[in-house]
Parts: C-alpha cells; structure tokens; sequence
C-alpha cells in the first residue's frame, strides 16, 4: 500500500540514490524543451485553425446553396477543432516511453505532427500508447522506461519513471520514482467536478477502457475503483477508434441523477470529445424532466417487466368495440356502425403490425369503406338503382357521428395521456392490469392525473410511446417528408464538397476524415449549430452505437429494457457494485439484470483497487456493512490516510448544533476542500438551512448549483460523488430510511478522499 502523505500535490520529483541532482535538471530541462516544442505546434494548428474560420466567416452569405452548405459544414468542423484544441492546452503530454529500439514515443492528450508528418505526441487512445498504461517489469511489451511527465498548466515541474528494463537502473542519467504521479492525483483536492484520470490509468482500468465495442461488458467494482473514471475514458477512446462508425450514431452515456451528470460533465470535453449524449435517468424520455420516485412500492411495481405487458395491455383496450349497434347520421341518412364491422376493421388495421397511431390510418380506411359502402346500398334502394356516388366517402367522413365514433373507438393518443390516464382513471387500470398485477400491486399505482411523471414512469412513457408511434407524426408527416427532402439535398450537396475537403483537412493538420453524411448533418442544422448529439437526445427512437450506463446496479428491469431498445447492436458499457444498489426495482445480480435482454451473453470485468478512500475510512464502511449483513467484495485501499474515521454521539438536542461547528472547522482546516454534508430526506431540510445560515456563501445544496465548498446532499445525491471531507448526519437514519438496509450508509462513507465524521445524536451503527 502507498502512503498517502508521502508525496504531495506539487510533486517536484526528487532525485532518489540512483541519480545525481545534475543528472535529474539535465533530463527536466529536457523535457521541458520538447514540451515547448509541442505547445509550438499546438498553437500554430490553433492559429491555422482560427484563420480558416474567420475566413470561411466572411464568405459565409455569399453563394448558392451548396457554396453555402459547403462552408457551413466547415465552420462548424473548424469550430469544433478549435474547441479541441483549447480543450487539450492543460497539461497536453503526460507520458513518454523509451522503447527497446531506442525509439522515444511522447503520449498525450492528442496526436501531433510537424508540418512535414513527423509524430510528435501520440494520442493516448492510439494503439501504439496502450503500452504506456500497460507494460509492467515482467510484461514489458518493449518498453524499457516509463515517465510520467506533470505539467501545470504548460509548464514541466517534474517527471518519474518507472524503469522496467532493469538494465537501465544501472545507467547513471535514469531516475527511479515509484508511483507518485498517481498518489499525487489521488491527494489532489477535489473541485467537485470529475477530472480526467489520462495520465494514471492503471493497467487494469486500461484493459477494460480499451476492450472490444460489440457486446455487453459489465465492469463491477467496489467503491472508488473508478469504475466512473474507466465508463468515460471508455467512451472517449471508443470515439477514436471507432470514429467512422460512432459519429453518426453516436455515444450515449446514462447516470444517476442530474447532480451525477453535472460532477462527470467536465471529464470527456477534457478529453477532447464533445459529441456524446448525457443523460440521467430523470431526463431519458425526451422533452420530460421527472421528477424523482420517492415511494419504494410505486418504484418496485413500476420497475418491474410485468408493466410492460400492462403498457401494452392499456394501449389494446384504447382499441375498442362498442357494445351494441351505433346509428351514425350522414346528412339525412342514417347508417350502422356494428361491433362486428369496428371488429373486423380493428383485425385489418393490428394486422399491419404498425403501432396504433399510425395503425389507425388503416382502421379509418376500413371503417371509411364499409360505412360508403352501406350508405351507397340505401341511397341505391332509395332511387331504384345503382348510382356512381364518388362524393359519398368525403360526406361519411366528414359526418360529425362518424367522427365521433371512430375517435371512440380508435382515438389517436399520445404516451402521456396514456400513461396518466392508466394510473388516475380505475377502470383503465383494472382492465389494464387485470391477470397481471396483484390487487395489491394495482392499488400502489393509483395516482391523481395532477402528478408529474416521476423517474419510474419514464420507461412505461417509452414503452407506450413505442406500441403508439409517434403522435406528431400524425400530424407532422408532410413535415417529415420536407425534412427528408432537404436531407437528400444536402447530402448531395455534401458529396459534392467532399471531392475537395479531406485534402484541405489534411491541410491543417488534421488526420480525421469526414463523411457525407456528417458534413449533411451539420447542413441541417439551421440558425444554431446543432450537433448528431443534439439531434439524438431529442429523438426517442435514435440508434446510438454504444451506451455507457453508470451506477447500473440502481437500474430496474424496466430501465434495462428502455436502454437496450435505445442500442439495437446492443453494444454496452455496464458499470456499478451491485452491493451499492440502494433503489427498490433495483436487481440483485448483474445476471439476472441482464438476463432478459441478453441472456448469459455478456462479459463480466472486475475493479479491485479502491483510489478514492483511505484505508482507515474504507475499512470502517466494510465493517459497518457487514455487521449489518450486507454482502460485499472490498475493495483494496491503494493508501493510508492521516486520519481515522471521527465518531461522536452528541444528544438529540445537540445534533445540528454539532455539524455546523464540524462543518465550520473543516472549513478552517481543509483550506478550500471540498465539504459534502450526507443527510437523510427527513432532517435535510433542518441541515441544509442551519448550514446556509452560517456559511451563507459557500454552501450549495441539490436544489440550488452545486459549484459550492460545502454540499449538502441526500444520500441519493452524494451517489458517485466524492469529496475531501464527509459530514455524516445521524447515520442511523440513512439506515432507517432505506427501510434498515445499510446499503445508503456504506456508499456515504466510502465518498472522503481525506477525512470522514458521523455524528450521531443518540445511537450509531454497528460496527464501529
Ligand atoms: N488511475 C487513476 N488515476 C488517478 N485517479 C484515479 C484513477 N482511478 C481512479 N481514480 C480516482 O479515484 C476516484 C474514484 O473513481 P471513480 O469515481 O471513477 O470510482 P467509482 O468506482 O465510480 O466509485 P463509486 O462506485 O464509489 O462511485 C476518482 O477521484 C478518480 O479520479
């Protein structure tokens, strides 16, 4: 285990025994030449990049269409670059390796070359960098030195090496380091937003960010084995490889919760991607942010796979036979409507296989033809003879009765009436769930049509809106059709502009190629730009090429199904500990998770380091979680802390009064670190305002921005999250609102990066 206190933040590595002071400045001073060479070349692409822009700007409303199209799709190509660019100035190289054929290869966050195509840096993606993170002393994979190089900014204040050739630990200019740039981004404080872990990832992280893309792989591990860190690396290094077949379909990584997405945010734009779709659980449903479930019971019914045959049950029964014979008035005739012929036309339109919204243009045409065809028989026996009457479809249809019947019978619907109508009109949802829920089970679901969809009718919104088609589409098809239209146009108009780009692209140093397609995309876009992302997240039956679902284990089998439906290659990222699952639909294996949807085919990785939490801290939480029964793998500490859990009990009364003088100490002490205070529903209130009201400025809570010293967080919240220090609030609560499950109270504990206090106003939990 490394010592945590060994080597701090600003790591000016120290020469050790094996290297003399002069030797150790004459490679520093080495190091810092050839990164000046690179930011050279960096701001020189910069600059090349920015004056292609400006003038692209500048012709930007001359031309005809395709002239126009053409160098929209390359201001926005441009654009982007540019945004890359700047989002990899901050600390650009990271690593070197000198090679058993004395190659010397410098990986960082991007690839470079000179203008004359020579490598420069390497972008760690790249197959030829996958030994930065993978050679060891006995696999050396023909690396003979590793160094990590640590910039701030753009400045080299030091590097380490790990040797694995033990020849060169006897040559005099080679300097031995151990592991300090990791501990050294293990000791950093936090800011409350996720950086990335390029520069350290660990063999075993690396092997699973840059495994295969097809198929389902499910990375388990315990707390702080940056099973995070290894989701979006994973995505970012799947962008690379894979770019032509991901750039238009797209990545799609799933959290938690919105205070989830906001602390991982940061972390791929720093890797240079920008093009991947993130969304919590609350926002998968486009155009809804729910709100969350907070009733277990409902969550439990609602996440289970039953509902989908009530969701589809509910839309069979929105088609429906009247009981008796209906007269239906056409100007001054009278006609029939049978429960034999709204059968009949019911059979013809389910029979097109086509959901019910775009089904019941079939229904209508048969009811249409058959109600003509009867009024057409009366008319002929009122005249004594057969009479051509092509009038007579448009005078049925536009009869008010016949409208009214067929809208009765075959109303077009929309996945929010359905679903809010299923749970607030009884009859509904007895027919609905009748044979398939208990009567119990039935009675949770009952709401009033008032309440706002919460997290766990998300997946009945999508499964409903997959048996209804889209409902703007009825209306919006000649819409549908100009867009197509325009999408063939410029796609043309795309081609076109190809037969010069990839030469210009190569121009500026770039080594992408772009598609048609892309560039047709991009044409799309109108007034603002608008990216394949941006287009994904508001389409509900958009095929991503591959989705990252973080905190998995929270997941019902509800969510599976919606998720799997939005990856029809079924290509996964999975990660999460089951032991952390604290949501009531949630699995209890990732087999049975995934079972349904996939069978037994997916492979199963595991994380056995945990870098966030020192040992002292980690190894409270695993006592805590298996004196209460709770079955988990524990991960391995990869340090010792400075500091010992704080466990005090303090008296009901002085509970509150006690965690804000913590807090206010903490501020003291941990010199802009960052503070989570980890409280149940039932006292957040009380906490959050006594905290506020002493550390007005710098607190945040859930429900204000989060860009604070201190947060205050429900459980649920601090989920994924990490911070310096962690206040605990009356800790049995945690247990008690989780219906006695420990589970809530192991994750709270395991989010210190530093320093971890429960405070308790009578009892703690056992274990300690
Ligand atoms: N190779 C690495 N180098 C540097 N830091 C790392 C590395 N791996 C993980 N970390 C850090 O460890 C912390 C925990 O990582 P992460 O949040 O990804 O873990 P997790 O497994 O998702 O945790 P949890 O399940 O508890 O939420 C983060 O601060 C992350 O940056």
């Amino acid at each position: 285990m490394m010592k945590g206190a060994l080597l701090t933040e600003n790591t000016n590595a120290s020469p050790t025994q094996t290297t003399s002071e002069a030797a150790f400045e004459r490679e520093l001073a080495g190091e810092r030449a050839y990164v000046g060479q690179l930011y050279q070349r960096l701001d020189q692409l910069r600059e090349a990049t920015e004056s292609k822009l400006r003038s692209t700007r500048k012709n930007q409303s001359v031309g005809n269409h395709q002239n126009r199209s053409e160098r929209d799709a390359y201001a926005s190509f441009y654009e982007d670059r540019l945004a890359q660019y700047n989002a990899v100035d901050h600390r650009l190289a990271f690593g070197r390796l000198d090679m058993d054929d004395d190659a010397v290869r410098y990986v960082g966050r991007i690839g470079l070359a000179t203008e004359e195509h020579e490598r420069l840096l390497i972008d760690w993606r790249a197959p030829e960098a996958g030994t930065f993170y993978q050679a060891t002393a006995f696999n050396r994979q023909g690396v003979r030195r590793r160094r990590h190089l640590m910039l701030e900014r753009r400045e080299v204040t030091g590097f380490e090496d790990d040797v694995l050739d033990s020849a060169m630990l006897d040559d005099e200019d080679a300097s031995l380091h151990g592991e300090g740039a990791l501990l050294a981004a293990l000791n950093r404080k936090r800011t409350g937003r996720m950086g990335d872990i390029v520069a350290t990832i660990q063999a075993e992280q690396d092997a699973i960010i840059r495994a295969d893309l097809a198929g389902v792989r499910v990375v388990q591990g315990g707390p702080g084995t940056g099973k995070t860190a290894v989701a979006l690396h994973r995505a970012a290094y799947l962008l690379y490889t894979f770019r032509e077949r991901l750039n238009n379909s797209g990545v799609l990584v799933v959290g938690p919760s919105s205070s989830f997405m906001w602390y991982i945010e940061r972390v791929l734009p720093s890797l240079g991607e920008t093009g991947v779709v993130m969304s919590s659980l609350a926002t998968l449903y486009p155009g809804l942010r729910a709100v969350p479930e907070t009733d277990p019971a409902v969550a439990r019914v609602k996440g289970d796979l039953r509902m989908a045959e009530v969701i589809k049950k509910a839309v069979a029964d929105r088609q429906k036979v009247p009981a008796t014979s209906v007269r239906l008035a056409v100007d001054s005739m009278d006609i029939t409507l049978s429960p034999k012929l709204v059968k009949h036309a019911r059979a013809t339109a389910r029979s097109t296989g086509k959901p019910h919204n775009e089904a019941r243009e079939t229904f209508v045409k048969v009811l249409l033809k058959e109600l003509t065809r009867q009024l057409n028989e009366k008319l002929d026996a009122a005249a004594g003879h057969a009479v051509d009457r092509p009038y007579l479809e448009e005078d049925v249809r536009n009869s008010l009765d016949v409208r009214r019947a067929i809208n009765l019978a075959w109303m077009p619907l929309s996945a929010e009436t359905l679903v809010r109508s299923l749970f607030s009109k009884p009859e509904y949802l007895a027919s609905a769930t009748q044979g398939i829920l208990t009567d119990a089970e039935r009675q949770v679901l009952v709401r009033s049509a008032d309440q706002p969809f919460t997290e766990s009718d998300v997946p009945l919104l999508d499964e409903a809106a997959e048996l209804l088609g889209d409902f703007s589409k009825i209306t919006g098809a000649a819409a549908a059709q100009r867009a197509e239209a325009a999408h063939q146009a410029n796609l043309e108009n795309a081609r076109k502009a190809l037969e010069n780009a990839n030469q210009q692209l190569e121009d500026i140093g770039v080594d992408g190629v772009i598609t048609a397609e892309q560039i047709a995309e991009l044409n799309e876009e109108t007034g603002e730009r608008m990216t394949a992302a941006r287009a994904a997240k508001s389409d509900r039956t958009w095929a991503y090429g591959h989705v990252v679902i973080d905190e998995a284990q929270e997941l019902s089998a509800m969510q599976w199904r919606l998720l799997m439906r939005r990856c029809p290659m079924k290509s996964f990222t999975v990660v999460g500990d089951i032991a952390q699952a604290s949501s009531a639909a949630a699995a209890s294996s990732w087999a049975q998770a995934l079972k349904p949807f996939v069978g037994e085919r997916f492979h199963l990785d595991e994380l056995t380091v945990n870098y966030r939490t020192p040992a002292q801290i980690s190894d409270a939480a695993v006592s805590v979680a298996r004196a209460a029964g709770l079955e988990i793998s524990a991960p391995r500490a990869i340090r010792e802390g400075n500091w010992s859990p704080s466990t005090r009990v303090v008296g009901a009364e002085n509970l509150i009064p006690s965690v804000v003088a913590t807090v206010s100490e903490e501020v003291a002490q941990t010199g802009g670190g960052l503070i989570g205070v980890i409280v149940a529903d039932s006292r957040y209130r009380e906490v959050a305002s006594a905290i506020s009201t002493a550390h007005r400025d710098n607190t945040g809570t859930s429900k204000s921005a989060l860009e604070h010293q201190i947060l205050v967080l429900t459980p649920w919240e601090a989920k994924g999250l990490e911070f310096d220090v962690v206040i605990i609030v009356e800790p049995m609560d945690l247990i008690e609102a989780a219906n006695g499950s420990v589970g809530d109270l192991y994750v709270s504990m395991t989010r210190p990066t530093q320093r971890l206090h429960l405070i308790a106003g009578t009892d703690l939990p056992a274990g300690l």
